[in-house]
């Protein structure tokens, strides 16, 4: 072989190793980098809710993905809030309720705080319906929210529509004194608020009866005892003629103690 077809050869080794280098190269910077920077960004958006950012000089396919990485994102989030308020009145729902007890709960008996139920229940709403109509209902439950929301207004309040014309208001750190006052407060406001209900045996306006059930400060007890114990002091204002207020302190079972 003479020297010219070898430097020729050689040239054109040069030339496609060039061209793979700067392939390489290009590849890196367009996308390996920028992915690199996509997946750090990932990981720490699934550690925080801080949006997902988009990567410098990012190749298009890249942006586009950390832009429906972002959309996912705020769709996640807003199905999250769906699924923890009630649609009707705003108020958060019984998944919320329990979500916020999870960790309220045990530590509220670790500071020895007293915590208190308040189960608010509509009277003769059955009537007020059948009066004024559904849409009406619906609007009065509107109504009642938006009192519990004046009434009830510390960050540790947890109020919540359960379903139908129930309502649960649980308190942190407020004894029984206190919780009645609060739900006394709560009755006063809404039939201050004077929502006509020709219907009621009741008075002429739209009022609600209240069970309070308060745990004693550091005992253990669930969210179902609180329940059951408020829902028995609601039955005793029903009983009693509703548009008041009833007490009860609520107790563990024996076994809870002991465990
Ligand atoms: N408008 C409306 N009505 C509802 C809703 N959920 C439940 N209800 C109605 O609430 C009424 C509850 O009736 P009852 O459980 O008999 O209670 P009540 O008539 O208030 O009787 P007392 O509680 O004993 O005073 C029923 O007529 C339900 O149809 C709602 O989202 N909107």
């Amino acid at each position: 072989m003479t020297d010219e077809p070898m430097l020729t050869l050689f040239l054109m080794a040069l030339v496609a190793m060039l061209i793979f280098m700067s392939a390489v190269a290009l590849v890196h910077v367009r996308y390996r980098r920028p992915l690199k920077t996509l997946l750090e960004g990932l990981d720490e958006c699934e550690r925080g809710s801080e949006p997902m950012p988009a990567p410098n000089r990012a190749a298009p396919l890249v942006a586009r993905l950390a832009d429906r990485v972002n959309r996912l994102k705020t769709t996640n989030h807003l199905l999250h809030q769906q699924s923890i308020k009630d649609p009707l009145t705003g108020l958060g729902n019984r998944r919320l309720l329990e979500q916020r007890l999870e960790i309220a709960l045990p530590l509220s008996r670790r500071w020895m705080n007293a915590v208190s139920a308040l189960m608010i229940d509509v009277d003769h709403f059955k009537d007020y319906n059948d009066l004024y109509g559904h849409q009406a209902g619906d609007d009065c439950l509107i109504e009642i929210a938006n009192v519990l929301r004046d009434t009830f207004r510390r960050e540790t309040d947890i109020v919540v529509r359960l379903g139908g014309e129930e309502f649960l208001v649980v308190l942190l750190d407020a004894e029984e004194d206190d919780a009645t006052r609060l739900a006394e407060a709560m009755r006063g406001m809404l039939q201050a608020v004077g929502i006509p209900h020709q219907g009621s045996l009741v008075t002429d306006v739209v009022t609600v009866s209240i069970g309070v059930s308060t745990t004693a400060s550091g005992w253990p007890v669930s969210l179902e005892d609180m329940i059951a114990t408020a829902d028995a002091a609601l039955y005793e204002c029903k009983a009693k003629g509703r548009n008041c207020v009833t007490s009860r302190r609520v107790f563990p079972e024996p076994a809870a103690v002991n465990g």
